[in-house]
């Protein structure tokens, strides 16, 4: 809703109540609409302030209520209403004016914000476009170049930044409201004409069309097959060149459009999956609204590899000290060049005046005494973080949070050799550690809400995603990546090309397919763990099955042939030599691949991509039904997180487990018994418990999943 409340000097105040970010219900539309018919009305009323509750202006339309029909009096008139009225209107933005919430501020006669404000346009980031005006007159306050950055990218900007474009008439380090109650008293009685936006023209650049055309090609190649970024371009192409109120018409079309778009409902989900990943549980009963997490002022980490080092500025840019220990001299040193440079350039990134936290360099375990947190970072042996851990256990104090930042290494063995198997928990990051917004927070059967909640508070100061996860081989990321390299390397078997697979995933709007990945993140990885594992190596039997089932050696040979990636120039793909970034064909992995069919007595077919969509992304979801019937992720919205911000799973595809849920639940099922029954020696592709139950439950939306789920968990993690 939202109140009305007469000032003295004759202005009116209208403040929107929806806690907590006062989003545009339709209970807020009917109350600005009632109250502005006051204001209007009420001959004593010179001048009107529009503002929000809380110190938050508005968070734009309610997201919540796109799920339904739309009830209430809409957004456009409203705002339209505003701008008409020939009183002046000022907003008062404190906290955020984000979307509709912007929108209705571009409707007033004038904008002041408090310094700390945050403004934007986010819309894209749904799916959607800003359909209450904001592509018509957005352009024709900054120009139709601002107003492309700001659209297209949907980033929220700094009430300085949006003053310099010209969207605030003032800033004020006080009180907004107050400085607008006085401002708005100053220009009663002046003429409006001139602030009503969609009056004016827009200001262009003289080569209109090439600075659309150059736009929208940047955009198409960056949104990987995303709608609404494109639609905002052409909304703007519309602004640019059509009067306002065709302008309103093609926003209103465009809008219609991308409302009903899979890819809103799949980003809409994506941004509340994010939210809900926040709110976790543990089976105990604790949670995140009843346990409390230390707040860490000093911390340590231990391994200044790619991951330590990557791990450590992280930790350095929320303003905490940090003991960086690497034990091998020739690590240190370089560490110690690199880490501080990566710290500038990363501070620069998130424009900060001067890198936060102090970093202190050492060789020696010992110097991580007195910290209150340690990341164990080092390589992923299990051998060797048990002795790091047993040392930390003798080093530290038995207060100290102990993390380790395996990749999918059990937890609970590394708890077992310290004295507080209670504080242990897993920080499973992702490379490159300072950047990627994932972190796994992987939670042992013995480890505490107090370490738990430490580890996802910490997450979220260092600004990622976290999502506690149980503790299995591979947690829940690597786990379910495991069924999909196999299928990309079965593929190769039967007949693909690394390009036609990559080709595909790609096409579904990943970064990067698996193969060129694997060239990135460096294919002796996987071939430590898999020799580690027993299934490759010296003594091991060369046939295609290993430990009982389907196995792929294809890997582990061109790992032996000196090809591990773009770190020596070759690997699925060749490159202009060590550390090359541009992936072209091979010759040599051609010949490599028509050799081993051969010499396997295989024969090539043609592989369609939808046969290699569905057998590497249904193999990788069917594993996400199996840890969600195991209890290691909460809920699909989970899984969906961790792909989402962690392997670049779409975002417009809400992530695995809500795709599978438009693919639709049964042919996902009938998909994967066709592929089982052709490949019955590959037990990822036997069909979880959990979608027969919910196919058999008539495929309930994903949101209702929970309930299926409950059924079925038995040592249940979370
Ligand atoms: C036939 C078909 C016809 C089709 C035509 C249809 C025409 C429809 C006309 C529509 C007109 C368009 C209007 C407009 O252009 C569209 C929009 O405005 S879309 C919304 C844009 N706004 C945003 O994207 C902002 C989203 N919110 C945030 O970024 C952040 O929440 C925040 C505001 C920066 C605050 O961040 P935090 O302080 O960290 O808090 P949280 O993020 O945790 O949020 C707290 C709580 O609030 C919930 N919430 C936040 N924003 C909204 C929202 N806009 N609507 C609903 N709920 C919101 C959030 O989910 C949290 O709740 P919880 O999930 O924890 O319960």
């Amino acid at each position: 809703m939202a109140t009305y409340s007469r000032l003295p000097g004759s202005v009116a105040l209208i403040t929107l109540q929806n806690p907590p970010v006062n989003a545009l219900s339709a209970a807020v539309r009917q109350g600005i609409v009632d109250t502005v018919q006051r204001a209007l009305k009420d001959p004593k009323v010179t001048s009107v302030v529009i503002c929000g509750q809380n110190g938050r202006f508005c968070g734009g339309a309610d997201i919540r209520e796109f799920a339904g029909p739309m009830l209430g009096p809409p957004l456009v008139p409203m705002i339209h209403a505003i701008e008409a009225v020939d009183k002046p209107v000022v907003a008062a933005i404190e906290g955020v004016a984000l979307g509709g919430g912007l929108e209705l501020a571009l409707g007033c006669h004038y904008r002041i914000a408090h310094s700390k404000a945050l403004l934007g346009l986010p819309e894209v980031t749904l799916g959607l476009l800003p359909a209450a005006g904001g592509t018509q007159r957005l352009p024709r306050l900054i120009g139709l170049t601002a107003a492309l950055d700001l659209i297209t990218t949907g980033r929220h900007i700094s009430a300085a930044e949006a003053l310099k474009l010209g969207i605030l008439d003032q800033v004020t380090d006080s009180n907004a409201v107050d400085l607008a109650v006085d401002f708005v008293r100053s220009v009663a009685g002046q003429p409006l004409d001139s602030r009503r936006l969609s009056t004016l023209a827009c200001p262009c650049p003289p080569d209109v069309d090439s600075l659309l055309d150059k736009v929208m090609a940047q955009v198409r190649q960056r949104s990987r097959g995303a709608l609404a970024p494109v639609a905002c371009v052409q909304a703007l192409r519309a602004a640019a060149t059509l009067p306002y109120t065709q302008g309103m018409e093609k926003e209103r079309d465009l809008m219609a459009t991308l409302f009903n778009s899979g890819q809103a409902r799949a980003l809409q989900y994506a941004f509340f999956s994010q939210r809900v990943v926040g709110k976790w549980s543990l089976p105990s009963g604790a949670n995140w609204n009843n346990s409390t997490g230390r707040t860490i002022s000093k911390a340590a980490v231990i391994g200044l590899g790619t991951m330590g080092r990557g791990i450590v500025v992280a930790l350095a840019l929320t303003g905490m000290s940090v003991v960086a220990v690497e034990t091998q001299e020739k690590q240190l040193a370089e560490a110690s060049q690199a880490v501080p440079a990566m710290l500038q350039r990363e501070a620069g990134r998130r424009s900060l005046a001067t890198p936060p936290g102090v970093i202190t360099f050492s060789s020696n375990l010992q110097d991580v005494s007195e910290v209150e947190l340690v990341i164990e970072a080092v390589f992923e042996n299990m051998a060797l973080k048990l002795q790091v851990f047993r040392h930390l256990a003798s080093v530290c104090g038995p207060g100290t949070l102990l993390c380790s930042n395996t990749s999918g290494l059990d937890m609970d063995q590394l708890a077992a050799v310290t004295k507080s198997p209670a504080l242990v928990v897993g920080m499973h990051f992702f490379a490159p550690a300072h950047v990627m917004k994932l972190l796994e927070v992987v939670c042992g059967p013995r480890s505490s809400p107090e370490a738990v909640a430490t580890a996802m508070q910490l997450g979220k100061r260092m600004g990622k995603v976290s999502v506690a996860v149980g503790n299995c081989p591979g947690f829940v990321g690597n786990r379910m990546l495991k069924p999909y390299l196999e299928q990309a390397n079965f593929l190769l078997e039967e007949g693909a090309t690394p390009q036609q697979v990559d080709e595909a995933l790609e096409e579904f709007g990943f970064p990067m397919g698996v193969f060129r990945m694997s060239d990135l993140s460096g294919l002796d990885v996987g071939w430590r763990i898999r020799k580690e594992a027993g299934l490759t190596g010296p003594g091991v039997e060369p046939s295609r099955t290993r430990q009982g089932r389907r196995y792929s050696p294809l890997p582990d040979q061109v790992c032996e042939a000196g090809r591990l990636g773009q770190k020596t120039g070759r690997g699925w793909y060749q490159y202009d030599g060590p550390g090359g970034r541009v992936a072209r064909s091979d010759p040599w992995v051609h010949i490599f691949l028509e050799a081993y069919r051969a010499q396997h007595g295989l024969v090539a077919r043609s592989i369609a991509p939808e046969e290699i969509l569905e057998r590497c992304l249904y193999a990788l979801i069917n594993e996400g039904f199996n840890i969600l019937q195991e209890a290691m992720a909460a809920g699909p919205e989970h899984i969906d997180a961790i792909y989402v911000f962690g392997y670049g799973w779409p975002r417009h595809r809400g992530g695995p487990m809500f795709h599978a849920g438009q693919v639709g639940l049964g042919r996902v099922l009938e998909r994967l018994e066709h592929h089982h029954h052709n490949h019955p020696d590959v037990p990822h592709l036997e069909p979880s418990t959990l979608l027969r139950r919910l196919v058999a439950g008539g495929s309930p939306p994903v949101q209702k999943w929970r309930e299926f789920i409950n059924k079925d968990r038995v040592h249940s993690q979370l």
